[in-house]
């Protein structure tokens, strides 16, 4: 098995071919178009929702079967035909032009696997098992969806904000100080609609270590010993 390099690639706007109509071509076709690609979808028969995706104007739809050319222009394909030497044809076509391939039964010939995606915006967790279990992936995206761990997704916003006052002042932050500010507070700061209360405090924790309860000397944290973080975990593993 290979050692997969995982990326989030940016689609708006670029040339997705798609060859097969069925319903892996479907469901392929549906996260594919949550990412903004402009989607092709090349085959002689496909699925009702597919066919329906093309009436509303959201996908180009060719019925017809697959040409070698047809991966002319495309940026990402996938191969999701269920006859083998199609889906060969195209492998060799998408190597030849350097476009990057899923073969949806065949992991040898992917230039990329899909992961099983849990998404909590703008936070998206992408689990890959390496293509050993899909089955397993999913199990893991069944069990993520209802974790904890997705409540720090609601901080991004007030993060993302504190985030750009400080580029904008071109201040260099050590990173450790990130983690001394992420905290059940802050959390519960921003639930009850304190955003603005929270992102002055998370700006005025990282930029003033006199605070009483910033540590002053991040030392300690960065040899993996900071006693206050412990135990701000401890308290949010009960809590
Ligand atoms: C994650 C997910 C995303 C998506 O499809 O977009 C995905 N498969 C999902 C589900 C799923 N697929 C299959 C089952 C039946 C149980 C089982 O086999 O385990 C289930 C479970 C179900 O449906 O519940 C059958 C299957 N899958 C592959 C083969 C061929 C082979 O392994 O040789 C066969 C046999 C086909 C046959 O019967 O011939 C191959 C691949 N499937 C991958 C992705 C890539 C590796 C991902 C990884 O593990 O890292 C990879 C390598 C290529 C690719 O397709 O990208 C999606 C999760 C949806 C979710 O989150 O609910
Ligand atoms: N990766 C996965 O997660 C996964 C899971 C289950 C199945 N599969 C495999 O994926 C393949 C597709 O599954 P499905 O259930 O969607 O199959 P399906 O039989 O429902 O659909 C196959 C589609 O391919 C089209 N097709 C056939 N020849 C073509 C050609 N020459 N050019 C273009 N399109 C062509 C057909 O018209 C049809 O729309 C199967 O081989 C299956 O074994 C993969």
């Amino acid at each position: 098995m290979p050692e997969y390099y995982p990326v989030y690639l940016n689609l708006t706007g670029k040339r997705c071919v798609i060859l097969g109509g069925g319903t892996i071509a479907q469901g392929k076709l549906a996260a594919l178009r949550d990412a903004g690609a402009d989607i092709k979808l090349i085959s002689p028969q496909c699925t009702d929702g597919i066919k329906r995706a093309a009436q509303r104007g959201h996908i180009t739809l060719v019925q017809r079967a697959y040409r070698p050319g047809d991966l002319d222009g495309a940026f990402i394909a996938v191969a999701a035909t269920n006859v083998w030497h199609v889906n060969r044809q195209i492998y060799e076509e998408a190597e030849a032009r350097g476009v990057l391939l899923n073969v949806v039964d065949d992991p040898d010939q992917c230039t990329f696997i899909a992961p099983s995606i849990v998404r909590r915006d703008p936070i998206t967790l992408a689990i890959s098992t390496g293509g050993a279990s899909p089955a397993l992936a999913r199990k893991m995206r069944e069990t993520l969806s209802e974790d904890k761990v997705l409540q720090w997704a609601e901080l991004a916003d007030v993060l993302a904000r504190a985030r750009k006052v400080i580029k904008e002042q071109r201040t260099v932050i050590d990173p450790t100080r990130w983690q001394c500010v992420i905290t059940a507070d802050l959390l519960a700061m921003t639930r009850n609609g304190k955003d603005d209360e929270a992102v002055e405090r998370v700006l005025a924790q990282l930029l003033d270590a006199d605070l009483p309860e910033m540590c002053p000397d991040l030392t300690a944290c960065k040899a993996g010993g900071c006693v206050k973080r412990a135990a701000q975990r401890a308290a949010e593993a009960v809590s």
